[in-house]
């Protein structure tokens, strides 16, 4: 008899073991089901002496019901899940359901059936029927999702259905996704685009784990170069795995990898209807997905056999997980290079300080590609001084940048404004009695949205429709908009320059990948002039009838204190300003700031990255900041205000006492209520040789906490609100 001990679903359970019956085969990996007193649950046979479990006796074992069909979870991929619960002190089950990330998929193949509209007119039309009608173009969905896209009952959709309006199309979901090509359409590479890509290419070939960190200015054309890997990776016939920071980018990216592979890459992100997810899932661990592109969650599927893993935009802090398991998907993208023996390609114009940190170190071999592509020029970039021009009140573009606005409209070239502030405005207060419009459940104030006519939390999506008398003292239409928001400064726009087709770009108006790809067709057809856009629109887009970027306000970033503020602030500016002049026009950057001599500031109108991130580095080294320490956040939350601050003080009272790590705290977080929680911070801030997450876990451990008590450790935190 074989004894197996297995990961379940439930942390609280622990690890449990069983009997595999005779005649099933059931090797580490296997997904399973198990019996469970009366129930049955989904479980993974975990290697041998891995996992601390009981010597339950074997003659009361019970036995595996059955393994699923899905092929075992592969060795490096276990040992990912097994790294990372470790490493960001997560329960191991939690990191082994995102691997698991697909239901139906482990059910097997089959066949769904999925509706679309046949194009026959409806004998009888119906409000409802028409707006299916509308929204229904082009979808196949099963009947519940195409009533969620159509915004319309089952019930209508059935109806239709009846009267062949709809039909229903049976859907294979284990069919095979089209292999894209790797000779479909060879770029001829620049020099040193040429070299960097054969560095790539040789640790493809080779097959052994080697970090690249692919640093070149924006438009050198970092993505046709890593696009020679993916292409060495598919001649071998392996897997490839693009992660992106945002789904927003995934449209973009579809179609530059169809003009060089002659096909689409299969997509992995959080939209993806349940049949896609099924068939991608599926054909990820069969080895019928050649390349995947997705989101950071893409990170733990399946891979049969993987080549190369490549972390597109990967200074973007986008790519940290901040609730669940907390993880930094630029940095398990490694470790899962590291355990499947693979290349692991960083691409980024403006890399993350520990990244450079860790070429600097030779851990990563530094590839560069200094100039643009074509012998189009880097930007001429100029400073605004908001102290010396200011804009009119009430607005927020100084002089310089609207006559440079109304140049390129005049020439009809395309302008793009940067603000990262979604929204018209961050407060809106009564002009009577001063009352501030804040959200009940977080610290924070109510952001109005004009188009959306809300007033809406940014942290925990609360929303109220803007009220037609002030709730404190009832005066009617007393409600003032005070700062700037991207929606304000599409109407500044709108009034300096009425003939101007303006575009607002935010997560709220490209929440979908369909929406992305819109906005992408819209400004390649030159049928936008201006475009105003929160960080979304700051990388990856690449317009080349782009030549002017306005930084509406350079300082934002940079108040808060936050360990990144003059990195991320660097980043941004950099970024942005890259998407201009990427074509044969030369570009031009206007930074509007108070604070001119900031040493950011500085950098980035000079010109001089380097001198930037050294002067950074050494500031980091000094204060013993990551990556020169190791710093870790523990947060504590509750519903109940005195139960976090007594929790978060027993949590303090009994810290360790160790030589080199300094334990911060405890203190109200700076956003001390969110979504309806009370929260306190501690930070932990470690020499690089502390084993800081043993020390978190014996700490903690002996802690019993009431049970409204919430405890979240954060291992390299980005975020410190
Ligand atoms: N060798 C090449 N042959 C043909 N076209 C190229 C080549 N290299 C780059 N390009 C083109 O130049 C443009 C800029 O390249 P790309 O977008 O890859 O730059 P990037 O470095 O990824 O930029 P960013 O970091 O700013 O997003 C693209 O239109 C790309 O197709
Ligand atoms: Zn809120």
């Amino acid at each position: 008899m074989s004894r197996v001990r297995c990961l379940v679903f439930n942390a609280a359970l622990g690890a449990l073991d069983y009997r595999v019956p005779e005649g099933m085969d059931a090797p580490a990996g296997s997904v399973v089901v198990l019996p469970l007193g009366p129930r049955q649950i989904l479980g993974v046979v975990w290697d041998d002496g891995e996992l601390p479990g009981d010597d339950y006796p074997a003659h009361k074992l019970r036995a595996v019901l059955e393994v699923l069909p899905v092929p075992p979870l592969p060795a490096p991929l276990r040992r990912l899940i097994s790294w990372c619960a470790d490493y960001y002190l997560a329960p191991l089950s939690a990191v082994a359901r995102m691997t698991l990330s697909s239901s139906a998929a482990l059910k097997g193949g089959g066949t769904v059936t999925e509706y679309r509209l046949t194009g026959v007119e409806p004998a009888r039309m119906t409000p409802q029927r028409l707006q299916a009608l509308d929204l229904l173009q082009g979808e196949q969905a099963t009947m519940r999702e195409l009533a969620e896209i159509a915004g319309v009952s089952e019930a209508v959709l059935r109806g239709m259905l009846g009267q062949g309006l709809l039909e229903a199309v049976l859907v294979d979901s284990d069919r095979p996704y089209p292999e894209p090509d790797p000779r479909f359409a060879q770029p001829a590479l620049e020099g040193e685009q040429a070299a960097a890509a054969a560095e790539m290419v040789a640790a493809v070939s080779a097959h052994a784990f080697q970090p690249f960190l692919l640093d070149g200015v924006t438009g050198s054309g970092k993505t046709e170069t890593y696009f020679e890997a993916v292409a060495a990776a598919l001649e071998a016939g392996r897997q490839v795995l693009v992660l992106l920071p945002e789904i927003a980018l995934t449209a973009a990216f579809l179609g530059r990898f169809e003009a060089r592979f002659g096909v689409a890459p299969v997509t992995w992100h959080s939209s993806l209807k349940a049949s896609e997810r099924r068939r991608a899932w599926r054909q990820v661990a069969f080895g019928g997905a050649k390349v995947v592109v997705g989101a950071r969650s893409a990170l733990f599927l399946p891979f049969a056999d993987l080549g190369l893993v490549v972390v597109d935009e990967a200074h973007e802090v986008a790519f940290k997980q901040d609730d669940g398991v907390r993880y930094n998907a630029r940095d398990v993208a490694v470790m899962r290079g590291h355990f499947e023996q693979v290349p692991v390609v960083l691409a980024s114009a403006t890399p993350a300080l520990e990244s450079l940190q860790m070429a600097e170190a030779g851990r990563y071999r530094r590839l560069v590609l200094p100039s643009r592509f074509g012998g189009a020029t880097l930007p001429k970039i100029e400073i605004v001084n908001l102290t010396e021009m200011q804009p009119p009140r009430g607005r927020w573009l100084a002089p310089p940048l609207v006559e440079a606005l109304a140049d390129r409209l005049a020439k009809g070239e395309q302008s793009l404004l940067f603000l990262n502030r979604r929204g018209y405005a961050p407060l809106t207060l009564c002009r009577h009695c001063g009352f501030r419009f804040k959200c009940p459940n977080c610290s924070a104030w109510l952001v109005e949205h004009r188009l959306s006519q809300r007033l809406a939390c940014h942290h925990c999506g609360h929303e109220v429709p803007p009220p037609p008398v002030c709730p404190e003292c009832g005066e009617p239409d007393c409600l003032v908009a005070c700062g700037p928001g991207v929606e304000r400064i599409a109407d500044e726009v709108g009034e300096l320059l009425p003939g101007a087709r303006v575009a607002v770009v935010t997560s709220d108006t490209l929440a979908s990948p369909a929406a992305a790809a819109e906005f992408v067709a819209q400004a390649e057809a030159k049928a936008i002039d201006v475009i105003v856009g929160t960080q979304l629109v700051t990388k990856g887009f690449h317009f080349p009838e782009l030549t002017l970027v306005g930084v509406v306000d350079a300082d934002m970033g940079l108040d808060g204190g936050d360990l990144r503020a003059a990195e991320r602030t660097y980043q941004q500016i950099a970024q942005v300003a890259g998407r201009a002049g990427r074509g044969a026009k030369a570009g031009a950057v206007l930074i509007q700031t108070r604070h001119p001599k900031a040493a950011v500031i500085a950098a980035l109108a000079s010109g001089e990255r380097d001198a930037f991130y050294a002067a950074e580095t050494e500031a980091r080294r000094e204060a013993g900041a990551p990556p020169f320490g190791r710093w870790a956040a523990i947060i504590v939350s509750s519903e109940d205000e005195a139960e976090a601050r007594e929790a978060a003080r027993a949590i303090g009272g009994t810290r360790p006492d160790e030589p080199g790590v300094l334990i911060l705290g405890p203190a109200p977080a700076p956003l001390s209520l969110l979504r309806g929680r009370h929260r306190y911070r501690l930070l932990i801030a470690a020499r690089r040789s502390a084993e800081v997450q043993k020390l978190i876990r014996t700490w903690l451990a002996p802690l019993r906490m009431p049970p409204g008590v919430r405890v979240a450790v954060d291992i390299d935190p980005y975020s410190f609100v």
